[in-house]
């Protein structure tokens, strides 16, 4: 590791073999932007990128059909393939004002642009609290390459979830009200969705529903800043993985292809346009579904020229929420019934992985 004593670090924490907690130090990644500066351990070697095979479609799905009786048959439809297919969908026609999403990309720049020390200041780091704060993603050990990213993570619900936390930044002033707002917003669509998905696989449409509540389920907001990286080659801005959500919807601002999902094997950019928002499956959807829609293995790249952002909100029934594999009286059961917490706990046992590991857990043999 290199010589960090005179870099802007963040810490992070894992458990060793030993079961020994351990602290290491990562320098900032926005700094070393600004040093063109690439340490060692922020060296990985990722898999190649590959073009998206012609005839290959990547379509959006359009809620306005969705809540009208004449297009929602064949909309389920398109769902139901797209989610087979990639396991992410772009949404058009949310419904979402425009000014509210772009007041979200105004607080999260505003943010990400004051320097270290404030958002030091004003944001403290909670390891052991879902992550939150201001920081980086989790480590799994010393040796284990890190990603070129900075984050901010919040939780939105339930209320009272961040109480006696100092994770929403008091700079820029409105940043709380702006992002609850967009939650808000967002968290209606993404109840559509569920229901969509359950009828496009033709369940029950309160199957995957039924473990929401509004005053329970769980909602964490994840910023993610990846700056400017000498080397995109050589480095990734998240590790291949799948989300511990059952839906997660993403904002990216600043630029795009910087998101990839693995299909067939191999990665391909996500042809993302920035003013569109996009949905992703994540592992509780794959074990409430009975594997029927899959969660997607996905992974962020790193670019040379831009700054690059995005907001991901990860929707989630209660922590102590059993999720079981839907019964439809046919098909044989291939998950198990898992308790949310236990499982995202296995997950951050076991990620990064370079397959969709943690899901084994919840795997009947
Ligand atoms: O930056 C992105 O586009 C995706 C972020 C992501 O995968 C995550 O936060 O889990
Ligand atoms: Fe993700």
């Amino acid at each position: 590791m290199e010589n960090t004593s005179n870099m802007n670090c963040h810490e992070s924490k894992f458990t060793d073999q030993n079961g020994n907690e351990q602290t290491i130090k990562i320098p900032v990644v926005q700094d070393l932007a600004r040093f063109n500066n690439l340490p060692r351990n922020f060296i990985h070697n990722p898999a190649q990128t590959h073009p998206i095979p012609p005839n290959t479609s990547f379509h959006a799905i359009d809620m306005a059909k969705l809540r009208d009786n004449t297009g929602r048959v064949s909309e389920l439809e398109k769902l139901a393939r797209v989610c087979r297919e990639w396991g992410m969908f772009i949404i058009e026609n949310h419904g979402l004002d425009p000014r509210v999403v772009e007041d979200v990309k105004r607080v999260v720049k505003g943010f990400f642009e004051l320097p270290f020390e404030e958002k030091k200041s004003s944001v403290g780091t909670y390891m052991n609290a879902d992550n939150m704060g201001y920081g980086r993603l989790l480590a799994r050990s010393a040796d284990q390459p890190v990603d070129w990213i900075d984050r901010l993570t919040m939780k939105a619900a339930p209320k009272g979830a961040t109480d006696g936390l100092n994770v929403w930044p008091n700079n820029p002033s409105n940043f709380r009200s702006v992002i609850e707002r967009y939650v808000k917003a967002a968290r209606e669509v993404m109840d559509e969705l569920l229901q969509a998905l359950a009828e496009a696989i033709s369940v029950d449409r309160r199957e995957f529903l039924q473990y929401f509540d509004p005053e329970t389920s769980d909602i964490n907001v994840r910023v993610n800043c990846y700056p400017p990286c000498p080397r995109p080659d050589l480095t990734m801005g998240i590790s291949p993985h799948s989300d511990i959500s059952t839906l997660s919807f993403l904002m990216q601002c600043g630029s795009s292809n910087g998101l990839q999902v693995c299909k067939n094997n191999q990665w391909l950019t996500v042809p993302w346009p920035c003013n569109k928002l996009v949905v992703n499956l994540g592992d509780f959807i794959e074990i409430m579904s009975n594997g029927r829609l899959k969660s997607s293995l996905h992974r962020v790249v790193t670019q040379s020229d831009k700054d690059r952002y995005s907001v991901a909100l990860f929707y989630n029934p209660p922590a102590q929420a059993e999720i079981g594999p839907v019964k439809d009286g046919e098909s044989i059961e291939e998950y198990k019934t898992v308790v949310v917490d236990e499982y995202r706990k296995h997950f951050h046992k076991v990620s990064p992985s370079a397959t969709k590991e943690a899901m084994m857990f919840a795997k009947k043999n």
